[in-house]
């Protein structure tokens, strides 16, 4: 099992966001759905570590994440949807700082970079588009070894060009054995991305969506 979440609950004061009994997942592509506030990002922000919550979040069947969190951390990587990152710092400092944590191979930032397009490496994020600064975003997410990545709104701000480079990464980062959760409003299947299961979030946990 990659991902295995049992009786995890999350709330803000005194409003309860998640109650999930029991959630697994294996090797594949998911979609997590929902509507605006039903709780995806405070789902990923939990399962990346984020947010405190109580109940137990376990990966590839070993690494609980509240007792062994480095080696849960350098192998869950998350894409926030909306980044923010402090306007003095430019893309190529977050970018090494990531690469170093995450224990990236040599060569591979390089490699994200490119195939993402991100040309502004020494400007601050203080004066990036913000298509650049989700770009960045996009990058960070792949770096190290990671066994499942979870990117938050992927598709928003960036252009036709990052998007096909975007696909092409997660189908080839998925045939080398990563998982992916992926939400969007949108439909990822236009981009020939085989998704290997839906959720829906409702009701504070996740339900299975089946297509006719
Ligand atoms: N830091 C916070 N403090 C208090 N409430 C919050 C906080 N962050 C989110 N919420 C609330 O928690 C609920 C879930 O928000 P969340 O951002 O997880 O939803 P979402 O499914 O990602 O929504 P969207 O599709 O609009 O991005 C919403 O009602 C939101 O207002």
């Amino acid at each position: 099992m990659v991902l295995e979440v049992t009786n995890l609950k999350q709330q803000y004061g005194t409003h309860e966001i998640l109650n999930m009994e029991s959630w697994k997942i294996d090797y594949g592509i998911y979609w997590i759905q929902g509507e605006n506030g039903a709780g995806k990002s405070t789902l990923f922000r939990s399962l990346a570590g984020m947010l405190p919550y109580s109940g137990s979040i376990m990966l590839n069947g070993q690494y609980d994440l509240k007792k062994n969190q480095i080696d849960y951390l350098l192998r869950l990587n998350l894409g926030e949807a909306e980044p923010l990152y402090p306007s003095f710092l430019t893309p190529a400092d977050l970018i090494s700082f990531v690469a170093e944590a995450k224990k990236s191979p040599a060569g591979q930032a390089d490699k994200l970079i490119d195939a993402l397009g991100i040309n502004y490496l020494k400007s601050p994020f203080g004066s990036c588009s913000s298509g650049m600064v989700k770009k960045v975003s996009l990058a960070v997410a792949f770096l190290g070894n990671p066994s499942l990545i979870i990117l938050d709104e992927p598709l928003i701000t960036i252009d036709q060009e990052a998007r096909a480079a975007l696909f092409e990464l997660i189908k080839s980062y998925h045939a080398s054995g990563v998982t992916f959760m992926l939400s969007s409003h949108q439909t990822f299947q236009q981009e020939g991305l085989l998704v290997t299961g839906s959720f829906a979030l409702k009701n504070k946990t996740l339900q299975s969506i089946s297509y006719l």
